[in-house]
């Protein structure tokens, strides 16, 4: 019996983040993740405490458990055809799961490989796209990628966009914490104002009402 990947939802949508944002693409969400059970009740004490995600059990559209073929399988069968395809890996956290034969998979299957990881575990080199998302009491095992995409303002020292500048990202982005009646968006704007190097990114799929 071939081993099974634990699937939130798979949905096709246009990436809403980040430099590949407006892109169209298959997100695939795997369930689980190392820095928060997704249960409220454990919220405060997590290591992550701002996830704007549900990505508990298998119950979201598409989701389910699947065997390597079936997982590539359902990817491709919500590409409609034409351009390049792309899959985003997600979560949760990804890299609990997606490991080299399943990114090889998709690969053989025509498609570009992304992934959003917070950075914590060690990325295979055979993705395509890697997006690095870092949490202030985590510890950072990630140094190098496509870019790094720093949700602000996380007030902990050890998340300060200043602590991340140097490491060897082509992109770097600052994203305003969705957060119930706040707005982080003035303060992410005058942080990118004062330190060029950084670029707002917007989620652009909450404005525009999509997935
Ligand atoms: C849900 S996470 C899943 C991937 C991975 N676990 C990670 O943290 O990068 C996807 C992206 O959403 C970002 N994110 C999560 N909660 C957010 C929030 N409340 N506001 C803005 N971005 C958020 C994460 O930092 C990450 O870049
Ligand atoms: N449209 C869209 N873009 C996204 N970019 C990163 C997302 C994520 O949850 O990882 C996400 C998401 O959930 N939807
Ligand atoms: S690391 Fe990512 S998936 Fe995990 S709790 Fe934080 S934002 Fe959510
Ligand atoms: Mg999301």
């Amino acid at each position: 019996m071939s081993r099974t990947y634990k699937i939130k939802e798979c949905f096709y949508t246009l990436q809403g983040e980040g430099a590949q944002a407006g892109r169209a693409a298959v997100f695939l969400r795997f369930t689980g993740c190392n820095l928060w059970s997704g249960r409220e009740e454990d919220r405060h004490a997590a290591v992550c405490k701002f996830c704007d995600t549900d990505f508990i059990g298998t119950d979201g559209t598409n989701g389910g458990r699947y065997t390597l073929v079936q997982c590539v399988e359902l990817v491709a069968s919500l590409w409609p055809g034409g351009g390049r395809p792309y899959v985003v890996c997600t979560g949760g956290e990804p890299l609990l799961q997606l490991d080299v034969p399943l990114i090889e998979a998709f690969q053989a299957a025509g498609f570009e490989v992304a992934v959003e990881t917070n950075g914590t575990l060690p990325v295979p080199e055979q993705i395509d796209w890697v997006c690095v998302s870092p949490k202030a009491d985590a510890t950072l095992a990630v140094s190098v990628g496509d870019e790094l995409k720093l949700v602000y303002p996380q007030t902990e020292p050890s998340a300060h966009p200043s602590r991340f500048a140097e490491l060897a990202f082509s992109h770097f982005f600052l994203q305003p914490k969705d957060e119930a009646g706040q707005n982080h968006l003035s303060a992410t704007v005058a942080y990118c104002l004062s330190h060029p190097q950084w670029r707002v990114s917007l989620q652009t799929h909450k404005i525009m009402g999509i997935e």
